[in-house]
């Protein structure tokens, strides 16, 4: 299996059936994503960049094409793959911990001792910082913390893959700054591989190896990528006067307000 092509997206498409009739949400998506590589999705608002990562999760089944992640073909959800939404779903009755226990008993629960899983649970709670808060309840921890909690409990799964849909999409600018630092350094410690949807153009520099840049929709599709040759590890004080930073901004702000504009929709 070639580390270069993990996850294959090969002419994936996805068609819904509604009320209304079928809508052809992505067309002829192609991708490939390396083991180890920072992929962001960027694109406006209902374009389908959720839905290729329901794809990519095995959330959703595509209706054409074939995903492939690790040599094996993608049929449904798996803890290999696993998913951070914007609103983290903690289970509001359980602590930090707990929430976090539960997610490493189902993946390692039969082959592994008690002992172990509390282990692996505080590792990963200690990875995003929240040893402190561990048995504190959700409504008891902001919400950039239950973010976090969230990225535990998909770390502790030991993924293969790492999927994001708009993680800190709620939270404030600075909580926001935080957690993106955080994230780099976590992923420079595990080397794991992440394909996160966003819609911040800033977020998509700092973060990514590459930018999936998508077409609006119906029939939306891949338009551009654009390969982030920044070194890393990247500091987004110094990134702010960079100017091969500032190239790959304009490049995405142009795809997204240039060539893509809000409410232009594509030729189905
Ligand atoms: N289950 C579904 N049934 C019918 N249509 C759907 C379904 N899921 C998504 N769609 C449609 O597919 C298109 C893409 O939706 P999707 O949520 O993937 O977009 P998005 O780029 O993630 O949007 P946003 O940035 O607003 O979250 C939209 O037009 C949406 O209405």
């Amino acid at each position: 299996m070639s580390t270069k092509k993990f996850i294959e997206v090969l002419g994936a498409e996805m068609v819904f059936d509604t009320r209304k009739g079928s809508f052809h949400a992505l067309r002829n998506i192609d991708l490939n994503v390396a083991q180890g590589e920072f992929v962001t999705l960027i694109g406006h608002s209902g374009c389908g960049k959720s839905t290729l990562l329901n794809l990519i999760a095995g959330l959703t089944t595509a209706t054409g094409g074939a995903l492939i992640c690790a040599g094996r073909e993608i049929a449904g959800p798996s803890p290999e793959r696993a998913v951070v939404f914007q609103n983290h779903s903690l289970l509001p009755w359980l602590s930090c911990f707990e929430n976090v226990y539960l997610a490493v008993e189902r993946v390692f629960g039969a082959r592994e001792g008690k002992a172990r899983m509390r282990e692996r649970t505080a590792n990963a709670l200690a990875m995003v910082g929240l040893t402190a808060a561990a048995s504190k309840r959700p409504n008891e921890i902001s919400g950039g913390m239950k973010q976090r909690v969230g990225i535990a409990r998909a770390l502790s799964m030991e993924p293969k893959v790492l999927l994001m849909d708009e993680p800190f999409g709620a939270l404030d600018a600075l909580t926001r700054a935080h957690l993106q630092d955080e994230l780099l350094r976590i992923v420079a410690q595990t080397g794991s591989t992440v394909v996160m949807v966003t819609h911040d153009v800033d977020e998509a520099v700092l973060l990514s190896d590459r930018i999936v840049m998508m077409t609006n929709g119906p029939a939306a599709t891949i338009g551009e990528i654009v390969d982030v040759r920044l070194p890393r590890p990247r500091d987004r004080v110094q990134l702010a006067n960079d100017s091969l930073y500032m190239e790959y901004r304009t490049s995405v702000l142009e795809f997204l307000y240039h060539r893509q504009a809000p409410g232009v929709r594509q030729a189905a």
